[in-house]
């Protein structure tokens, strides 16, 4: 996969690109990640890229020319998704993240000021996503959590067990509990079930795990989830449970 993130302010991505498993996919030749300034598109002597809002108000409006300039210029040819960072694109889930896995290129535009020209929003880009209901000074740090994501769930990434299955939202749910080593730590054990070597039992443990953290912190995502006939009867004892205490 190859992702160009165009951006005001490119070093934020040195650090974050640089390490740990974002570092590893591009080693290991999974994604190339390159990061691509805005202002040198800017068509201007002074290198401008944003200006006064028509109407006035209040901070600074990213103009359209360089934005267009550097998708034409790094697009040429090909039609990759254009992803626009912006507080009222689309919430981004897991499901999002292995949709855009899919794709063999993607672009993300992050913004910055008051946010950019609107003809960006409806003539440039593909997605608008969101990484929540608040509001950051850019795009930039929305852009790298997508981006991390995604390359993690690129083949190869994670190692030879695709870890990413079984973490939360991948399974619709969230995930179970983990420990390690030591069993006993200051008199807080490790649940007998998980030292039993009983590996049917273990799993059957874990997913009554999973099923119950999600019906106490998400009883959301429980609503269109497919549950089986064992997990049915699960949630009813925890429900039954809920009640009596
Ligand atoms: C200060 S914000 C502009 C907010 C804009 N005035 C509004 O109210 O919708 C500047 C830029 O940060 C990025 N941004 C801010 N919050 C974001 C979020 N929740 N998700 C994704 N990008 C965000 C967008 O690229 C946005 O254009």
């Amino acid at each position: 996969m190859n992702i160009t993130v165009l951006s005001l302010f490119p070093p934020m991505f040195d650090g974050v690109f640089g390490q740990s498993i974002l570092k590893k996919a591009q080693d290991k030749g999974a994604v190339t990640l390159q990061v691509v300034d805005i202002r040198d598109y800017a068509d201007n002597k002074h290198k401008q890229v944003d200006d006064y809002p028509y109407g006035g108000s209040a901070g600074m409006v990213l103009k359209p020319e360089p934005m267009f300039n550097a998708v034409e210029a790094i697009t040429k040819g090909k039609q990759p998704r254009i992803i626009l960072m912006c507080p009222q694109g689309e919430r981004y889930t897991q499901q999002k993240a292995e949709e855009l896995a899919k794709e063999e290129e993607l672009v993300f535009l992050c913004g910055h000021y008051e946010g950019y020209d609107e003809r960006i929003r409806e003539h440039l880009v593909t997605d608008e996503i969101s990484i929540g209901d608040f509001v950051l000074t850019g795009g930039e740090l929305g852009a790298m959590t997508v981006i991390d994501s995604v390359v993690r769930l690129l083949p190869g990434v994670l190692g030879q067990e695709a870890s990413h299955v079984h973490d939360s939202f991948s399974t619709g749910l969230l995930e179970h509990p983990h420990y390690t080593r030591p069993a006993d730590f200051r008199g807080m054990k490790v649940p007998d079930i998980l030292l039993s070597g009983h590996h049917a039992k273990i799993e059957q443990w874990r997913d009554e795990q999973s099923l119950k953290r999600t019906y106490e912190r998400r009883p959301d995502l429980l609503v269109d989830y497919p549950l089986t006939k064992e997990q049915s009867a699960f949630l009813q004892t925890l429900q039954r449970e809920k009640l009596d205490s």
